[in-house]
């Protein structure tokens, strides 16, 4: 278990975190949401004694990462991927980690198979591709066999085969009864491997949720009708009980009804439509919704 505890962190005049509180609990992944800048990096530094905290403290399993004993035994992070010495290769790389935390080497063709990256274990780090690079953080990560585990953004620079398999790998872990920490700026990846939810904007907690209850919270669902004649068709279904809107392009938005419910109605108050369409919003517009006033930087506004 992770115990975010009134955690923030200042840098001159900048507030990194402002005063965040969560619990990470193992067996499910959680998911560590904001916009840049919104403070992620810095947390998840704080959480490793990377950086030190400005006030309040973080616990990893009761103690602080600085006292941990054989601390890659209990917490494997990969926060910048390209943190390999560039010289080394994949296999030396993750030998020299381990002999310094006193891990078998046999450990290390375990991991590197765990990752994919058994073929080009003698390769040098520094000439690999982003994708690549970001399997061995992953395998550094893994090689302590740790209960904890946190990820910065590992989705970055792979492909969709990568990304896929990265989403497996990490609910795998997850199930094992582990903490599983990852942070990204991408909702709609998130929903599709998180159970549960911490969304942060400019340092502070805006959400501490289950995935689940954000999607339903947060999903708009409606259906769209195009109709020559929209007076007459907000008429009908007003009259038939459906909470209609108009939207901004002339359209309208039916709520709590079906499409073909829609298509029923039309018929029977014989009004021409040309589209009814089923419609969701997005998870990704309902995450910009809630950090929308937290973002540093915004296209056309500079900084806010
Ligand atoms: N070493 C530092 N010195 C000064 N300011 C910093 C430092 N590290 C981070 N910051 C500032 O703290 C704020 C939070 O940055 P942080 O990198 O933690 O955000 P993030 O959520 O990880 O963003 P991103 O998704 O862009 O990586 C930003 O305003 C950033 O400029």
């Amino acid at each position: 278990m992770i115990e975010v505890q009134n955690l923030s962190k200042r840098y001159g005049t900048t507030v990194a975190v402002d005063g965040l509180s969560f619990t990470i609990r193992p067996g499910q992944v959680t998911g560590f949401l904001g916009p840049n800048g919104a403070g992620k990096s810095t947390t998840m530094r704080m959480m490793l004694g990377l950086d030190r905290p400005t006030g309040g403290r973080v616990l990893i399993d009761g103690e602080p990462y600085r006292l941990l004993p054989e601390p890659l035994r209990r917490v494997g992070a990969m926060l910048e991927a390209s943190a390999v010495h560039g010289g080394r290769s994949a296999y030396g790389h993750l030998l020299w980690l381990a002999q310094t935390n006193r891990i078998p080497r046999a450990r290390v063709r375990e991991v590197l198979a765990m990752v994919g990256l058994e073929s080009v274990a003698g390769r040098r780090a520094g000439g690999f591709s982003l994708g690549m690079t970001q399997r061995l953080g992953i395998a550094g990560a893994l090689l302590g066999d740790p209960p904890v585990l946190l990820f910065d953004e590992p989705v970055n620079g792979l492909d969709p085969e990568g990304v896929v398999w990265i989403r497996n790998l990490l609910k795998g872990l997850a199930a094992e009864g582990r903490v599983v920490f990852v942070s990204s700026h991408l909702m709609s990846e998130t929903a599709l491997t998180a159970e549960h939810l911490i969304v942060i904007g400019r340092g502070r907690l805006l959400a501490d949720t289950t995935v689940r209850r954000f999607v339903e919270a947060n999903s708009r669902s409606y259906v769209r009708v195009r109709t020559p004649d929209p007076e007459r068709m907000r008429d009908a279904l007003v009259r038939a009980g459906v909470r209609v809107e108009r939207a901004a392009d002339g359209s309208l938005e039916a709520y709590g009804t079906e499409a073909a419910e829609l298509g029923e109605l039309a018929a029977a108050n014989g009004l021409t439509v040309h589209e009814v369409s089923a419609q969701r919003a997005s998870l990704e517009e309902a995450f910009m919704e809630l950090t929308g006033d937290t973002v540093e930087y915004q296209a056309g506004g500079g900084r806010r």
